[in-house]
């Protein structure tokens, strides 16, 4: 498995006071916030390929963002987005479809009869376990949220090649992944929950993607992230 991926220092993250890079000057920039799962996604993508040096990070600070980013780069005021070739557009879904496909490192996308068809259909369902979850943090995560992680763990009894969803690693993972990270650490944390109990294939599948540097440098600080879900979710 291609796991092209230098170890990165990371740029530093602008807010208010960051003067704007240089906007449509050739360079390929991914703005992201180093915390956020949906930025994390494009992030993946682009370690995996090997792009660290065609996709420049910009990191934002989402909590005193430079006017700038809204007024000039990118209206939808959201992270992830990407400049390239003269646009921005954002959506991360997309992006990592637009990554793969525009880029050069090794194809994220699935090959083969029926797999193409379950990808879309898992790439789909990533936003229905996160509103369960995410809904689940309200009530009693408990009893709410087996049914989608059990959709997870039967997806990934259906290629037997490998340990990820489609057999190698693809887009499905890197779509849940960020995610699933979050989820884990929370629901283990405050809630006693652990995702992987009677889940070999999830666990197995965790276990994997830990091994894969590409994600390992995207993932978020456990502390800071349940202190933010706790402001998130349990305040009132
Ligand atoms: N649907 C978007 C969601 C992106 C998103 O909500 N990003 C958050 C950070 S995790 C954001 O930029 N929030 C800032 C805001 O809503 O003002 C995607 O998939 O890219």
């Amino acid at each position: 498995m291609a796991t092209t991926c230098v170890e990165e220092v990371l740029p530093p993250v602008l807010d208010s006071t960051s003067d704007q890079p240089p906007l449509f000057d050739g360079t390929t920039r991914l703005y992201v916030s180093y915390s956020c799962p949906f930025a994390q996604r494009v992030w993946i993508t682009r370690n995996y390929k090997g792009l660290q040096e065609q996709i420049k990070l910009v990191p934002l600070n989402l909590h005193n963002r430079p006017a700038w980013y809204k007024e000039k780069v990118y209206p939808g005021n959201k992270v992830p987005a990407l400049e390239h070739n003269n646009k921005v557009i954002g959506e991360s879904l997309d992006l990592i479809k637009y990554v793969d496909s525009n880029f050069g490192g090794p194809s994220l996308c699935p090959d083969g009869p029926g797999r193409r068809e379950f990808a879309e259909e898992l790439i789909s369902y990533t936003d229905t376990l996160n509103r369960i979850v995410f809904t689940s943090f309200k009530g009693d995560p408990a009893k709410e949220v087996g049914a989608p992680f059990d959709h997870l763990e039967t997806a990934l009894h259906k290629f037997d090649d490998g340990p990820f969803f489609l057999g190698q690693f693809s887009l499905v993972d890197i779509a849940y992944i960020p995610f699933v990270e979050r989820f884990q650490i929370f629901l283990s944390e405050v809630w006693k929950y652990d995702i992987t109990a009677g889940r070999p294939k999830l666990a197995a599948w965790i276990e994997e993607l830990n091994k894969i540097g590409a994600y390992k440098q995207t993932k978020c600080d456990p502390k800071e992230l349940v202190e933010a879900y706790k402001k998130l979710f349990m305040t009132q």
